[in-house]
């Protein structure tokens, strides 16, 4: 039995994610215990400079040096937290915060660099390790993308075994930022083979800079989806976007707040203007887009529909858009993870936890036809802690 800390700021950038866990077994086998879990936001001077570094804003390297030192202590701050009360833990997986995310263009020639991604994630596991003291595995995307891979999305495989079901296909759908799916085929002859995973698009990420700029700032998120409950999604304009080039590219795909950003959402805006419609209008038309998006890619994208979908990340708490989803997929029963057995609101610190346990045991953490990697690859650098 290990005793892991998983780590992780997700693309929301609402603050660090952390999970205590006890882990046993390796894949097949594998048990997690949810010790404790918690959210520290991080202090509101760090989320804007990190929100405007997501934006594509330009910062010198004094200054990028200084955010990724602040990410990292607040990290370390995190575990140090997360252990009050209990027995130390004796690893941290620390997937820190994305700040630039790049996905692979194309075929790519080994060797060459022409259309390979990149991914910049902040928080310097060394630096974890040594205010910690706990041995630190960080930077889980890099080789993945190395070989030609996304990077991204890296939970699949930790899905695969804590959410698989003997009987049940399912889809294991994450909406943080960024929306997330893996698809599980029931656990038998070779599922692992079967199984999928990409980037479905926007989760919150719209939502959440469209209510701030509805609400002149006075919200940041929309809370149930109370606002969008109250308005109606303009049909023309969600068909609009999902012609969109995202929504069409088949799997493996990632992407990011470079793409789902303020840039797109100003444009959302203006597509919106000849519709007159009204904040909660255009609550509901976006939320649409969401929920929209992630049924367009299991329609188009999977072999069969799903028996069963589990929700989790910050939007399963978004009633509005969970009815939304469950109206268009209506055979299929919409729940949280948390009805399985993870929680709904860590399972990704959970599955940072998994990942650095996995590193250390040299097995190997991405999912090829997730990532799009041409082969497994042992995922994460580790930074030995001094009381190791
Ligand atoms: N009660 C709620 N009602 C509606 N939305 C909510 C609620 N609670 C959280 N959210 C949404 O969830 C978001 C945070 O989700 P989460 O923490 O899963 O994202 P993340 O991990 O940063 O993203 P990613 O998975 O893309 O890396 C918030 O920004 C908010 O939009
Ligand atoms: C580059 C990056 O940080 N990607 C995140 C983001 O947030 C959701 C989605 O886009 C997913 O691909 C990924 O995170 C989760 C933890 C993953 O790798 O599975």
């Amino acid at each position: 039995m290990t005793k892991v800390i998983g780590l992780i700021s997700g693309t929301s950038v609402d603050g660090i994610d952390a999970a205590l866990v006890e882990i046993t077994g390796r894949e097949l086998d594998l048990k997690i215990e949810l010790l404790a879990g918690a959210t520290y936001p991080y202090p509101a001077e760090l989320r804007e400079k990190i929100l405007a570094l997501c934006a594509g804003e330009a910062v010198s390297m004094a200054e990028l040096a200084e955010i990724d030192d602040a990410i990292a202590f607040a990290f370390a701050q995190a575990a140090e937290n997360i252990q009050i009360g209990h027995q130390p833990a004796s690893l941290i997986g620390s997937h820190g915060q994305t700040v630039y995310h790049r996905p692979p263009q194309g075929s790519r020639e080994k060797g060459k660099n022409s259309g390979l991604g990149y991914t910049l994630q902040l928080g310097r596991g060394a630096l974890i390790a040594h205010v910690t003291g706990i041995t630190t595995v960080s930077n889980f995307r890099v080789a993945d993308i190395a070989i030609g891979g996304h990077g991204a999305p890296l939970v699949p495989r930790v899905d695969a075994y804590l959410l698989s079901h003997p009987q049940e296909a399912r889809c294991i759908q994450n909406i943080g930022g960024i929306g997330n799916v893996a698809y599980i085929p029931p656990r038998r002859d070779n599922w692992l083979e079967k199984m999928r995973g990409w980037d479905t698009g926007p989760g919150n990420s719209l939502l959440d800079l469209a209510v701030e700029h509805l609400t002149n700032g006075a919200k940041t998120y929309d809370e149930n989806g109370q606002l969008a409950a109250i308005g109606t999604p303009c049909q023309p304009l969600v068909e609009q976007w999902l012609a969109q080039d995202y929504f069409q590219l088949p799997p493996p795909k990632s992407t990011g707040r470079e793409l789902f950003g303020v840039a797109y959402l100003q444009q959302c805006l203006q597509d919106a203007e000849v519709y007159q419609l009204s904040a909660a209008d255009i609550m509901a038309t976006l939320t649409e887009l969401t929920a929209a998006s992630i049924v367009h890619s299991y329609r188009t994208f999977l072999p069969q529909l799903p028996d069963r979908v589990l929700l989790c990340g910050g939007g399963s708490r978004n009633l509005y858009l969970k009815q939304r989803l469950q109206f268009l997929l209506p055979s299929i029963a919409v729940e949280t993870t948390d009805e399985a057995g993870v929680s709904a609101d860590f399972k990704e610190a959970i599955a940072f936890a998994v990942l650095a346990y996995w590193r250390q045991l040299n097995i190997p953490g991405n999912l090829p036809s997730a990532t799009g990697a041409p082969k497994e690859v042992l995922l994460g650098e580790i930074n030995i802690g001094h009381e190791a």
